[in-house]
């Protein structure tokens, strides 16, 4: 690792003191943690600036194609530690701090995080952007500048309790406000055709202001622009005559309405809002970033034709769906170019990325929201959805139904590709919602299998794991993730894999001290690290973890000796709001794991833990500890996740089924280092036209049996024994997610866990290989794939 100079530490040391004095107007003596994290990231924004600029100006000196990619979310995490991670200062910055008697790991931690995003998705959208940038691709992030991000979930009584999350009630070292860049958007009104054109004339206004935070790749190479829009009131003027007659509420209340629409992130995830605001956000940044997307454009280009040329959009999921009716607005209703050319235009700059197949999480508008909301792109819709009719006049699926616009129809209409985001995910677009599209348009959906920044998911969070395999094989892997195969040959050399097994040693034993620290919890590192962090969601099973751990408790309590092999169950994840039977599962875990911990004849085999708050900041602190990582999703149901990537990546086993991007996983590390149970996508269609599915299975298993029981009849809620029947009645009744039918097999699979733990040795050569055969779930190879496939785009480093 190229180590920092003293010179650089020395540099970094003035450059903090001039910004502590100068940006926070402190002097040393009475600076707080707060006043040093803020003039060490202005040190660091500064390096990032200048790398910017000239990003930015090679971008339009070459002319080049520029990458768009829109989402509604960006789970960015904390920036400073990424930002001196990626400018290979982390060293000098620590050794400055240290100088200057400031705990660096507590100055760097005093960073909120930007939880602009709710789970997968939104983190995708920002290690795809760290890639672009790492890549040398011009590109810009398009998004909103949310006042609040995902709520923080603290637990009174085990209950989930949500309170607003508040990133921005404290100085942003990262962005700045761009007051040039504003554009006034509409909504409502009416459209009227004057001398054989439509005018839309909306009655409600909005400006969208600007926000910019650069995004630097590694070595600090490139860096590209995160723009997230901010909504204003229409007319800066304050209502001084309202204000005056004592109407203060009145007097602010067109800057509360306009702000409305960017105050806070809709907290589900994989299920749509489907409120007028969610619509309005929708709307509000597509069509801003559109307007500066085209503005630029204009500036450099005089010919509206090369516009697939040069620009390349991608819309994340339906969020952004708008993007179609609106770019045939501006091209059609505003440039005057014919209908057909503006849809064709459109669709040779648009991509879509779909990222789930749940029913519910399939945006589809009512047709009078749309109609109140944005009655011309409801028209262009019609148009849109009359020209595709006429070019397939046998096709069996349609954009608009009665009442109803389909998002994902109009995004596959209005796209020139259409990408899953794992194999077996792209491939069940294919055969369920888009099998109609598909067969009309059979080139048109290709796969694009997730990944994740090696540099925060490897280098910054595991140092000391990135230290030893660049001591092994050089740093070339941090731009070229698969060479992490030459560290295959290292794993049969015992002196080797001890220093491997070292590591995830002190990364677990760090973790059960800031565990006791924080949480009060005590557990023993040598234990196996079990853990399932992600947003909580009946499809994501974590009902079928618990209910195993139940039935492991009752076992150890059956026969404590039976030589069990310790292991500590860790738990993370936030439910929406309103997702009521999510909300009691994690109940149910805290309830379960308050009985569990402490029964004193089996708490030394078996712990159960649900840390609160789950965000980027926390999986950085449990991924690199973690032996176990729990993937065990329905099959069919997950798209791909992406944390089972970061997880096999820094040396951790997968248990999991054969859904979204495991099933590649698998593929790389090999099937013998992969704990596999449960049913294939197939055999669920199959098990659930079985009438009694569950009961069956319970009928077969009693161990599955006397857990439920358990469940249902208040071992975890003696105060109020019916707590948790209706769990236990889901999951022997319909238990739609198959719970009860994929027991027996995923206990099979965590007792040949259990045995295989026992061999430290074997299994430490199990993760090693993990981590050596998951190169290709890197975020720079997925934007390889985009750039290949979709965006056909250059790099420019
Ligand atoms: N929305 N959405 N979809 C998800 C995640 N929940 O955010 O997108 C993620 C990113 O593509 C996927 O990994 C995950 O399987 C999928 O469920």
């Amino acid at each position: 690792m190229l180590k920092s100079t003293p010179a650089d530490a020395r540099a970094m040391r003035e450059a903090i003191l001039h910004h502590l004095t100068y940006s926070m107007g402190k002097d040393a003596a009475h600076a707080t943690r707060q006043d040093w994290r803020m003039a060490l990231s202005h040190a660091v924004r500064d390096q990032i600036t200048d790398r910017w600029f000239a990003s930015t100006r090679k971008s339009y000196e070459a002319k080049a194609k520029r990458v768009y990619y829109l989402s509604m979310e960006f789970l960015i995490g904390r920036l400073l530690e990424d930002g001196l991670v990626n400018l290979r200062m982390l060293d000098a910055a620590n050794e400055a701090l240290t100088a200057l008697e400031q705990d660096p790991a507590a100055v760097i931690a005093d960073e909120p995080d930007a939880a602009l995003g709710n789970g997968g998705l939104g983190r995708l959208a920002a290690c795809f952007l760290e890639s672009l940038s790492t890549l040398g691709v011009p590109a810009l992030g398009y998004g909103i500048r949310y006042e609040h991000g995902l709520f923080e979930q603290k637990f009174e009584y085990g209950r989930q309790v949500e309170t607003p999350e508040t990133w921005l009630q404290q100085p942003h070292a990262w962005e700045f406000e761009r007051a040039e860049a504003k554009y006034r958007l509409g909504f409502g009104g009416s459209v009227a055709v004057r001398d054989g054109r439509s005018v839309w004339t909306p009655d409600e206004a909005v400006v969208a202001a600007a926000y910019d935070t650069p995004v630097v790749g590694w070595q600090g190479r490139w860096a590209n622009t995160l723009r997230l829009w901010s909504a204003k009131p229409a007319n800066e003027s304050f209502d001084l005559d309202s204000f005056n007659a004592g109407d203060y509420i009145g007097a602010t209340a067109p800057e509360a309405q306009a702000r409305t629409i960017s105050r806070v992130l809709y907290p589900d995830d994989t299920t749509e809002a489907g409120k007028v605001l969610r619509l309005k956000q929708e709307y509000f940044f597509t069509a801003a970033s559109l307007h500066d997307i085209m503005r630029r454009f204009d500036s450099e280009h005089d010919d509206i034709a090369l516009l697939p040329k040069k620009v390349a959009v991608q819309l994340n999921d339906t969020h952004p769906a708008i993007a179609g009716p609106e770019l045939v607005r501006i091209l059609h209703d505003e440039k005057g170019l014919p209908f057909d050319q503006a849809i064709d235009l459109a669709r040779g700059v648009l991509g879509y990325t779909n990222h789930t197949l749940l029913p519910e999480a399939l945006e589809r508008w009512s047709e009078d929201i749309f109609h109140r909301l944005l009655p011309r792109h409801l028209q262009i819709i019609d148009r849109i959805d009359d020209a595709h009719a006429k070019a397939h006049p046998d096709r069996k699926v349609t954009i608009r139904e009665p009442g109803t616009v389909k998002m994902g129809e109009l995004s596959f209409v209005m796209a020139h590709r259409v990408n899953g985001v794992s194999a077996l995910h792209t491939g069940l677009m294919k055969t369920t919602v888009f099998k109609e599209l598909d067969r009309l348009h059979p080139d048109r959906i290709v796969n694009q299998t997730n990944g994740v920044t090696p540099r925060r998911w490897m280098l910054s969070c595991n140092p000391s794991l990135a230290e030893l395999i660049t001591a092994t094989i050089g740093d070339g892997w941090l731009s070229d993730l698969e060479r992490l195969t030459e560290l295959e040959p290292n794993i049969s050399d015992p002196e080797w894999l001890r220093s491997f097994t070292a590591i995830k040693r002190a990364n677990k034993a760090e973790l059960a001290a800031w565990m006791a620290a924080e949480h009060g919890v005590q557990v023993d590192p040598a234990a196996m690290f079990d853990v399932q962090i992600k947003r909580l969601h009946e499809y994501k099973r974590q009902h079928l973890n618990i209910l195993e751990a139940i039935a492991l408790w009752q076992e150890i309590r059956d026969n404590p000796d039976a030589g069990w092999t310790p292991r500590i169950k860790i738990f993370a994840g936030k439910a929406a709001p309103g997702y009521f039977f999510a909300k009691d599962i994690i109940r149910l875990i805290n309830d379960a794991s308050r009985v569990i911990n402490d029964d004193p004849v089996t708490n030394k085999y078996l712990k159960v833990i649900f840390l609160p708050n789950y965000n980027v900041s926390l999986a950085e602190r449990l991924i690199p500890a973690a032996d176990l990582s729990e993937q065990i999703s329905t099959a069919g149901k997950e798209a791909s996740g992406t944390g089972n990537m970061k997880f096999a990546l820094n040396g951790a086993l997968t248990i999991g089924t054969l859904d979204g991007a495991n099933v590649e996983i698998r593929e790389h590390v090999g099937p013998e280092n992969f704990f596999l149970f449960g049913m294939t996508a197939e055999e669920v269609e199959a098990r659930r036209r079985i009438d009694g599915h569950a009961a069956q299975a319970i009928a077969t298993d009693p161990r599955l049996a006397r857990a439920i029981d358990a469940v249902r009849n208040g071992t975890f809620s003696p105060t109020e024994p019916g707590r948790y029947a209706h769990i236990a009645n889901n999951i022997a009744g319909a238990d739609y997610f198959l719970v009860s039918s994929d027991f027996t097999d995923y206990w099979r699979a965590q007792r040949a866990v259990d045995a295989a733990f026992r061999d430290q040795d074997q299994w430490m050569r199990m993760a090693a290989l993990n981590t050596a055969r998951s190169g290709w779930f890197s975020s720079d190879r997925t934007i390889r794939g985009y750039l290949r496939d979709v965006w056909e785009a250059e790099t420019l480093v």
